[in-house]
């Protein structure tokens, strides 16, 4: 089919261009109205537009464009009309201009939440738990379209985006069944007294996220807080916005009350703005450390409740009594998910001296062998990097650590898979070897396919030089000791520790950092402690004895 939608757009702010033929669909929005099929054209005029969007999507599926805030149940324009270029990251090509929520669409959101709340904390845990549920299942009925728009947002090959997306929906599903078993707990006092407390929720949340994991901080913000009767208002990174407001529309349908969920599209001022709320209770932010300092700020100016989950340099450390198939997969799980984007990664990988040589083989052959090419692909193993500027700092950390004297295996080079891909962001994941403790590409979180390889001796060399870091996001160890391996957990100083595995995040298991990799912990129950606080309630079954 064939569709061409006109409109005049002389009285309209919100104007787009777009040529949609394709699998994804949630790229152009606008509220006014839009008719989508297969191969579409849609064209406004741009004369005097503040909001324009030029999009060319291949795909399948209708939902082309709409609007990206969320509010009261509903997508919705901001008021604002500045706006921010939307990129493909597998293209380069622009996909629309977004408009940046300012102080009243921030406002609108956080009201729409505080309004819903009271009728929200009122429902049963069980109640609420419920909705989760159903919206788990619709995630898991929606997985391929969701998968393909993350793929359309952050350049990550398929199959890691239906990972994630199947992930999520186990996520929603977890603290779907988590919600009716939040309760308080019982004290008996003397002479008949007694004292019960209440788990209540701390009210509306502000949640922000990165790019690398989009749909994935929506729901594992979202919907603890929701299991604990809070609302919640969604500011996700302005390179991704297309997912969490599938969210909203997902929760809708599974029966969430419209304004529990609201999302406010924007940069880091849009973030500012809903930090410094005077109405939100708590913040739960997901980006760097320098970001994440200020939203602590503001959090601590409101005397707010935070949660952060910020950068990292991890170390991932090969003994030479482990299996050596299994610790160059490790390796590699621990580089090169999302072209390196992410915030767990083991880049400074330790491998005892004594197998240093048959491990850089092998390593080295099989990251070679991984497919470069377009994210949609089947078999494409390295996707491209969220933007042009992330790719360029990357690439500037090889150059700099070759300055430094490390020397480059492989890899870290920018790669054109295929002509139509020329203005996307490729890069061959990259391994250094002769590095040094002391060098940049060792001590700074890169964010990109860099692994650092560096030789060690003994155990507590390794630990110490491991512990060596401001940051404690995560941590692997292979061994097939025992006793080593629990020794070496128990010292390392970070969050999330892999023994014989790396980055692998199922359900229940907590994630978060220890020193500056953050506070709080997510994807676990210790995440229902964080989005409640605790209403103690003294019960006086005698008369009142007072001292005056
Ligand atoms: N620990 C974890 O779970 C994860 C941590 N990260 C970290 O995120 C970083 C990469 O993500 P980026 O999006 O580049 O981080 P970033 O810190 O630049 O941005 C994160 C979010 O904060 C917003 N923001 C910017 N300025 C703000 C302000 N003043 N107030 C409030 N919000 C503001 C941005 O618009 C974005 O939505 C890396 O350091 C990575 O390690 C990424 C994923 C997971």
């Amino acid at each position: 089919m064939n569709v061409l939608v006109w409109r005049s757009l002389i009285r309209y702010p919100h104007r787009c261009m777009c040529t949609v033929t394709g699998s994804s669909s949630q790229v152009c929005h606008n509220n006014l109205y839009l008719q989508i099929t297969m191969n579409v054209l849609v064209w406004r005029s741009l004369i005097r537009s503040p909001h324009r969007c030029m999009c060319t999507v291949t795909g399948s599926s209708s939902q082309v464009c709409h609007p990206l805030n969320y509010l009261d149940g509903q997508r919705v324009d901001p008021k604002c009309t500045q706006t921010f270029d939307l990129r493909e990251p597998a293209t380069g090509k622009s996909l629309r201009f977004v408009a940046s929520s300012n102080e009243e669409d921030v406002d609108m959101a956080v009201r729409s939440a505080r309004r819903e709340f009271k009728a929200w904390k009122k429902f049963s845990g069980f109640e609420r738990g419920n909705v989760l549920k159903k919206a788990a299942n619709i995630i898991r009925m929606r997985s391929e379209e969701l998968a393909r728009t993350e793929v359309l947002d952050t350049g990550k090959p398929i199959y890691e985006a239906r990972m994630d997306i199947a992930g999520c929906a186990d996520t929603v599903d977890y603290y779907g069944g988590m919600a009716a078993g939040i309760s308080g707990e019982f004290l008996q006092l003397s002479n008949g007294n007694f004292n019960y407390t209440m788990r209540e929720p701390l009210g509306v949340v502000g949640g922000i996220g990165a790019w690398n994991y989009p749909f994935q901080m929506a729901t594992w913000k979202s919907s603890p807080a929701l299991a604990c009767g809070n609302t919640f208002v969604f500011k996700p990174s302005p390179f991704t916005p297309l997912t969490a407001v599938m969210l909203g529309e997902i929760y809708k349908e599974a029966g969430l009350p419209d304004g529990c969920y609201n999302v406010i599209q924007g940069e880091g001022e849009t973030g500012a703005l809903l930090g410094n709320h005077p109405d939100v209770n708590k913040m739960t932010f997901t980006g760097s450390v320098p970001t994440g300092t200020k939203v602590m700020e503001a959090c601590a100016k409101g005397i707010k409740h935070v949660g952060l989950e910020l950068g990292g340099k991890s170390p991932c450390i090969i003994f030479n009594d482990s299996n050596l198939d299994n610790a160059v997969s490790g390796a590699m799980m621990a580089n090169f998910f999302t072209q390196g984007q992410v915030c767990s990664n083991g880049t400074r990988v330790f491998v005892q001296n004594s197998i240093m040589g048959p491990f850089i083989a092998k390593i080295v052959e099989r990251t070679k062998n991984m497919k470069i090419g377009n994210p949609n692909h089947e078999d494409t193993k390295v996707g491209a990097t969220i933007s042009e500027e992330q790719a360029m700092k990357v690439l500037a950390y090889v150059d700099i650590a070759k300055k430094e004297g490390a020397s480059v295996l492989c890899g870290g080079e920018r790669v054109v898979p295929e002509a139509s891909l020329s203005g996307g962001y490729y890069m061959s994941p990259c391994i250094l070897v002769n590095c040094e403790d002391h060098m940049t590409v060792v001590k700074d979180e890169i964010f990109g396919s860099v692994m650092s390889v560096l030789g060690f001796d003994t155990e507590q060399e390794v630990i110490s030089r491991a512990n060596d870091t401001e940051f404690g996001l995560a941590a692997g160890v292979f061994t097939n000791d025992l006793k080593r391996a629990h020794r070496v957990a128990s010292e390392l100083e970070a969050g999330s520790l892999y023994v014989n595995n790396y980055n692998v995040y199922p359900v229940g298991v907590p994630f978060g950092g220890y020193k500056k990799s953050g506070l709080g912990r997510e994807n676990g129950p210790e995440a229902l402690d964080l989005f409640t606080q605790v209403k103690s309630v003294y019960v006086e079954m005698g008369d009142v004895e007072a001292p005056f």
